[in-house]
């Protein structure tokens, strides 16, 4: 999907959510359980209550993978069930020496069809620039995370006198091999008072925000501080909206959430981006 459709879907949705498909088999609603792929199921029931919500989808790969081969299949199957206008994130974190992040991109691109792919920056361009390989296939590097151990390294200020941080330099550098229509940044919702560092350097791409809700994070403060002229954001939220019920009516809390989620993100659209 190729940068205008995606902000043409933000407007028509009025919404800049991304829900999260870390579908734990050990958190589904006992009722699923019969059925003959639970995870499936459960993820099929919550693409149908909230996909005119939200604009993506980003299964974390770790879920499905944990489960083995049948893991696999009901990730493909997911895939399937999502509406063809809704961006699909396929929340890998990968990157390794060049020839094997040619495989990985084949995997993510080709044999399933997302249309992007979370990447780590530690191994460099080499690592990084085979999954560039075509329009509207994204990498999303990791560049400012939610998590505490972000400021293991992340924030460490390089020695070379210029008082930068790390996560500054991986912005810096990786801004240059390729353009704000193919790579876009993941920075936690966490780490607000980083924010304006960050657009000083990427004022063009998107961001990709997860920790809002579970961890923490603020979607008025991330949307205030972060947005620009194509709003520039996918915020996602997972567990807040996929466990807000364990019961029959899980799908229905699910949506109740993804749209208290999407009615302040309109009204933050409506604020930021002035065209609209
Ligand atoms: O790449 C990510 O999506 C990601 C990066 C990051 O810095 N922090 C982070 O939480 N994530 C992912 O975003 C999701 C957050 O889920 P919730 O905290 O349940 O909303 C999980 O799939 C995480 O793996």
């Amino acid at each position: 999907m190729i940068r205008e459709q995606l902000f043409e879907q933000i407007l028509k949705k009025k919404s800049y959510l991304c829900v999260g498909l870390d579908t734990d088999p050990k958190k589904l609603p006992e009722h699923l359980l019969d059925n003959e792929d639970p995870v499936f199921e459960f993820n099929r029931q919550i693409i149908e209550a909230t996909a005119d919500l939200c604009v993506a989808y980003k299964p974390n790969i770790a879920f499905y993978e944990a489960q083995g081969p049948k893991g696999w299949v009901s990730l493909e199957k997911t895939l399937q069930v999502i509406p063809e206008e809704v961006f699909t994130i396929a929340d890998a974190k990968r990157g390794d020496i060049g020839n094997t992040s040619e495989l990985y991109a084949r995997a993510f691109f080709e044999t399933m069809n997302f249309d992007s792919i979370t990447v780590a920056p530690y191994m460099g361009a080499d690592s990084v620039k085979p999954f560039l390989v075509q329009d509207g296939k994204w990498v999303i590097l990791l560049a400012l995370t939610s998590n505490p151990g972000s400021q293991d390294f992340q924030v460490l200020t390089l020695a070379d006198g210029n008082e930068e941080y790390l996560f500054e330099q991986v912005l810096k550098t990786s801004s240059t091999w390729a353009t704000a229509g193919q790579m876009m940044y993941v920075v936690g919702a966490t780490q607000a008072d980083y924010v304006e560092r960050v657009r000083a350097l990427v004022p063009e791409h998107f961001l990709l925000v997860p920790g809002v809700g579970a961890q923490g994070g603020s979607l008025e403060e991330i949307s205030r501080l972060g947005m620009n002229q194509q709003c520039g954001l996918l915020v996602n939220s997972t567990r807040g909206i996929i466990y807000a019920s364990s019961g029959r009516d899980f799908a229905k809390k699910a949506r109740e959430e993804a749209l208290k989620l999407q009615q302040e993100m309109e009204k933050y659209l409506e604020q930021y981006v002035q065209h609209l």
